[in-house]
């Protein structure tokens, strides 16, 4: 893994994200998946099942049976005819998820999603999703992280039923949702776009965002990496609905400079990382949007922690980051986790 190509890579995520962008609007790549399908799971390791989770708690939200595992869990659902395997690999090589893979390979539908075409993870897989993040010369899944998230909430548009997640993202009302059992899409194949979102301009929203943050580091980067800089390692807090966002955060300070880093979800910040605030120099990335943000900030002020807020204004933070379209859920979701990543690599830099 190499410091300067890692930040090289960074660098080029607005270019690829339209590049995405670009295909999503000439082709549906989900739209071979059969109408048969009735479960969705979704397999991956590290970055990868970080995105999966995400994705599956939003299908869940709409109504269709959708899991994300481990793809190193020995127990999980049998292969079967109406289930969905979205195998997610970004090198298309992950030991755990190729093995999970041959469980399912010949029974129910793969589907891999990779930025390797050609790699392990596509033979026989009943349909291969390119990624189109282009190649990470830095060794660390950053783009493709990216890449993953956007193209899950794709997914999760076209398996969605119509009348499941509108275009703000927001979950259906109770009873609004599919019957457990229901096919993804009641009364028929999952219908390309069903949710009305326009996905293409949400990853163009995004790649300005993230243009955005880049452009600008010269005024934030510097704060924040001295704000975040302490004994005790690095802490993050996302809500459920972006929890990925706390989880490839720490990764990134574990991965390129090998920094203590662990990521906890908002309101179970009160159940976890509350006990390390008395003890420790806690220092945090909050990333704002759960109902239990001012529950931990309570605690946060109590125990004079440090936190630094991306994307919204949290009283009592010690600074926060904003960025264009931040007050967009899926916006912050696609584009959040680039400031660790930036204090990472301005770290990781410094190590020489
Ligand atoms: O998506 P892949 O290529 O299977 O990799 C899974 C994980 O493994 C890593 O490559 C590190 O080993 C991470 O960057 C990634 O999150």
């Amino acid at each position: 893994m190499i410091p300067d190509l890692y930040l090289a890579d960074l660098e080029a995520k607005p270019a690829a994200l339209a590049g995405l962008a670009d295909a999503l609007a000439s082709a549906d790549p989900f739209s071979a998946i059969p109408s048969r399908i009735r479960r969705v799971l979704l397999l991956g390791m590290g970055s990868s099942r970080y995105a999966a989770r995400v994705a599956a708690l939003r299908l869940r939200s709409a109504g269709v049976d959708a899991v994300a595992e481990y793809a190193s869990a020995a127990a999980s659902y049998p292969p079967g005819p109406g289930t969905l395997v979205v195998a997610i690999s970004a090198t298309g090589g992950s030991r755990e998820t190729l093995d999970a893979v041959a469980r399912h390979r010949g029974r129910s539908f793969v589907l891999a999603l990779t930025n390797v075409p050609g790699s392990p993870v596509t033979e026989g897989a009943d349909l291969v999703v390119p990624m189109l993040a282009g190649e990470e010369r830095g060794g660390v899944s950053c783009r493709t992280f990216q890449h993953t998230l956007a193209l899950l909430l794709a997914l999760a548009d076209h398996l969605s039923p119509a009348d499941g997640l509108g275009p703000s993202g927001d979950p259906v009302a109770p009873g609004d949702s599919a019957a457990p059992g229901d096919s993804v899409a009641p009364g028929g194949p999952a219908v390309p776009g069903a949710s009305g979102r326009d996905m293409p301009g949400l990853l163009l929203r995004t790649a300005e965002a993230t243009a955005d943050l880049l452009d600008r580091r010269g005024e934030w980067l510097a704060p924040a990496a001295a704000l975040l800089d302490g004994p005790h390692g690095v802490y993050t807090i996302a809500p459920a609905e972006r929890l990925s966002s706390a989880e490839q955060s720490a990764l990134m300070f574990r991965e390129g400079p090998r920094r203590p880093a662990d990521a906890c979800e908002t309101g179970d910040w009160a159940h976890v990382d509350v006990y390390l605030t008395k003890t420790l120099d806690y220092r945090a990335v909050l990333y704002p949007g759960s109902r239990y943000d001012e529950q931990a900030m309570d605690w946060i002020r109590q125990r004079g922690s440090t936190v630094l807020a991306v994307g919204g204004e949290v009283p009592g933070v010690a600074d926060r980051v904003r960025y264009r379209h931040d007050d967009e859920p899926d916006v912050a979701l696609l584009t959040e986790t680039l400031v660790a990543e930036l204090v990472a690599a301005r770290w990781w830099l410094a190590q020489g």
